[in-house]
């Protein structure tokens, strides 16, 4: 039975790799997959890993319809056995209901890897429709680490280390940013919630007022 499964996760957790990975595996036992993407930050048509891997792929369009491309390949005489979508929380609500129309018209596997929530531990509309639709849910194995040893579970936004919690919903970019840049940090809850990234932490360790005081 075909299925809509959803990697989910925060940044950094491994997500792109696994898609590679899926794909790698699939293509070599001589199946051929459709690889969606959007706003991948190696550019327009890519996905790529950290660990260095990339792979061209079809990049989505906000207007397109992702049910439509598939049919149109197939009516070429393309041979399509499954789909994989990387960046899935850029997709609209309506493109995941067309990739659920994948599954159930087409009978395709449909493997979908994002992020759920942005910087302000908000939803995405595209994860948010996926976790609604999806026959399966699935939490990456490999955890991210916050900066206190933590699980990562939220994604910060940062500006010079620093965290933000106003802006647009969608900035691409990356975590390790220097300073001065947009950048990303995973973060545990507590320290999300009190807007402690790693450079706040180590400037309160070094700060004067929480240095001991001598009585003397
Ligand atoms: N130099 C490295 N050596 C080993 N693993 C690495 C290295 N750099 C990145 N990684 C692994 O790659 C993961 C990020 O992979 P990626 O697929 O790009 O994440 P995501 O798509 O979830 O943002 C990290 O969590 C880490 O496990
Ligand atoms: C939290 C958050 C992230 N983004 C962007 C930043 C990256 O370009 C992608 C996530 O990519 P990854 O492969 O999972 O690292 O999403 C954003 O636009 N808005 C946000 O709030």
């Amino acid at each position: 039975m075909s299925e809509l499964v959803f990697f989910s996760g925060t940044m950094d957790c491994g997500k792109s790799t696994l898609a590679l990975q899926m794909g790698h595996n699939r293509s070599a036992r001589g199946l051929q997959g459709v690889i969606f993407t959007r706003d991948d930050r190696a550019g327009a048509g890519k996905l790529s890993s950290r660990l260095g891997l990339v792979t061209d792929a079809v990049e989505v369009a906000p207007d397109m319809d992702l049910y439509a491309h598939l049919i149109g390949e197939m009516s070429k005489g393309g041979k399509v056995d499954y789909v994989i979508v990387d960046e899935a929380q850029f997709l609209h609500p309506e493109q995941i209901d067309q990739l659920a129309r994948v599954v159930d018209d087409l009978g395709l596997d449909v493997f979908a890897f994002g992020i759920t929530t942005d910087f302000r531990t908000r939803l995405f509309p595209g994860s948010r429709r996926l976790i609604e639709l999806a026959d399966r849910i699935e939490a990456l194995q490999v955890e991210a680490m916050c900066w206190c040893g933590a699980r990562a579970t939220h994604n910060a936004r940062t500006v010079g280390g620093e965290m933000v919690v106003e802006g647009e919903q969608v900035v691409v970019g990356d975590v390790d940013q220097h300073e001065g840049d947009v950048g990303y940090e995973v973060l545990c809850r507590r320290h999300h919630q009190r807007r402690v990234t790693s450079a706040t932490a180590r400037a309160d360790v070094l700060s004067p007022d929480v240095l001991p005081v001598d009585p003397a």
